[in-house]
């Protein structure tokens, strides 16, 4: 969006046309004008506006009509209605249609601007809902992106399980979370799972739940993921890393839609919708044995597959700003620093196997690094002597293993820093190097990096958190 905000004035009068204008300009609005609704409805199919005023008769039509229409084509649109002075009827058809207020002719300038302002409150308030809602999240406007988003349009309004498949780090979660806020569970619960974090004797309780003393360190009773997620959504990630024991229970309770807590008698129905995602091939790995077939069947009613980020670098620009934006409101910058032109044709041809967490912390790093506010191609130290998967065809169908030639080395040397006095911060730093340097290798996944630094998975999770790597 333009920094400047814009309002669409819509009259057929020129002295009140220009009368609005001059005010509407004088509040900082750049403004455009149509004399009529045909007008109008042209330059809405070309501009999103902040804001549009239109009077009521118009010379081919009614600014009633124009309201639904933008009720319809652009709800984030506040528009209001100018009315003859004492046309209460007229004032509340227009804001059954969705105006948000009106002005009653002649127009009282204070009461203009003080409308106008709301108007733009609105707006903000709309565009920042929208931001926080995982759709608004999801960036990108690759073909390959507006494949996905339509095929989650589609798939939200289903009750069928979904199998997300894609590499680590390219949005699999988030794609879990639009399908579920898209659809009619959207006010339930979602609730996501790392099956690979759970350890094997307690899976059967986190799922289930447990009854008071059925075993040692059961105190109380707890209902399990299955309860957490009744009328919503439960999101099975790293479903591969399932053990055998495990699938068996869990396509019974799918199939009967009904779990019995460990030590219970009863079974307890559940209407869950179950979605699910690895990075793995769940195909290969049932053909192996390793999963079992009736599960796979199960979970995979429709596939959905998550492109690389490698796939979609058109989409880079974009999320690239909007990662830069985040970071700089976290961190309390006023301006978000910006990519100089090599450091974009950099991003272009790294082939990014984290995807877009790897991404992320990437350019994190290099906020950290850049003299000004201007990020160079060197800041953001991108791993040397990576081979260029970008050229290489995506593995079909969704293996994420390696190329066997890609070699890639750490981000940062893992060499002690100065202390400088401050044992913390050299520790602190020490952490982050050798965290960042096992994300890496790893591919981002969270599981295999939290086993190769010989921790257990929540405590990886609170040293992101504690060293803001999340
Ligand atoms: N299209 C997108 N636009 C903006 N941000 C995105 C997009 N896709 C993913 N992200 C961000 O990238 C990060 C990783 O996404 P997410 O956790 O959904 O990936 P994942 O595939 O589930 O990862 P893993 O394989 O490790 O479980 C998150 O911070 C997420 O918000």
């Amino acid at each position: 969006m333009a920094d400047t905000q814009s309002a669409l004035v819509v009259d057929d009068e020129r002295d009140i046309r220009e009368l609005l204008v001059v005010t509407l300009t004088r509040m900082g609005l750049r403004v455009e004008t149509a004399a009529t609704v045909s007008a109008a409805r042209s330059q809405l199919a070309s501009h999103e506006f902040d804001f549009c005023l239109t009077d009521m008769r118009l010379p081919d039509g009614s600014g009633m009509d124009l309201i639904t229409h933008i009720a319809a084509t652009h709800p984030g649109t506040p528009v209001a209605m100018i009315t003859a002075f004492g046309n209460v009827e007229a004032a509340v058809e227009a804001l059954k249609r969705g105006a948000f207020d009106f002005v009653s002719k002649p127009v009282d300038l204070h009461i203009l601007r003080e409308l106008v302002r709301n108007a733009l409150r609105l707006r903000s308030e709309r565009e920042t809902a929208h931001a926080q809602s995982p759709a608004g999240r999801m960036l990108g406007q690759s073909p390959a992106m507006q494949a996905l988003r339509q095929t989650i349009d589609k798939v939200a309004r289903s009750q069928a399980p979904v199998y997300i498949h894609g590499e680590s780090g390219s949005g699999k979660e988030l794609v879990a979370r639009t399908i579920h806020q898209s659809g009619p569970r959207a006010n339930g619960s979602f609730v996501p799972v790392n099956c690979g974090a759970i350890p094997a004797e307690l899976m059967e309780s986190e799922f289930f739940g447990h009854r008071k003393g059925s075993f040692t360190g059961a105190h109380a009773d707890k209902e399990g993921l299955f309860q957490a997620a009744n009328g919503g959504t439960l999101f099975l990630d790293e479903v591969a890393e399932l053990p055998l024991a495990m699938q068996v229970k869990l396509l019974r309770a799918i199939q009967e839609k009904s779990v019995r807590p460990v030590g219970g008698q009863a079974e307890q129905q559940v209407d869950v919708r179950i979605l699910s995602a690895t990075h793995k091939d769940l195909a290969t790995l049932v053909e192996q044995g390793g999963f079992r077939h009736d599960l796979y069947y199960r979970i995979n009613v429709i596939e959905l597959r998550v492109p690389p980020l490698r796939e979609r670098s058109d989409d880079l620009p974009i999320l690239c700003n909007a990662i830069l934006a985040r970071l700089a409101e976290r961190h309390g910058l006023a301006t978000p620093p910006s990519l100089s032109d090599d450091a974009l044709a950099a991003l272009r041809d790294y082939p990014f196997p984290g995807n877009i967490r790897e991404l992320e912390n990437t350019l994190e790093r290099a906020m950290t690094l850049a003299d000004g506010e201007l990020i160079h191609a060197s800041d953001l130290r991108l791993p040397q002597g990576a081979v260029v998967a970008a050229s290489v065809p995506a593995p079909e169908p969704q293996a994420v293993a390696a190329p066997a030639t890609t070699t890639v080395s750490a981000p940062m040397d893992v060499a002690a820093p100065s202390a400088n006095g401050d044992l913390t911060g050299a520790m602190e730093q020490l952490e982050r190097a050798a965290i960042e340097k096992a994300l890496l290798e790893n591919r981002y996944n969270k599981t295999k990096t939290a086993a190769a630094l010989g921790i257990t998975f929540r405590a990886l999770r609170y040293k992101l958190k504690k060293l803001g790597m999340e």
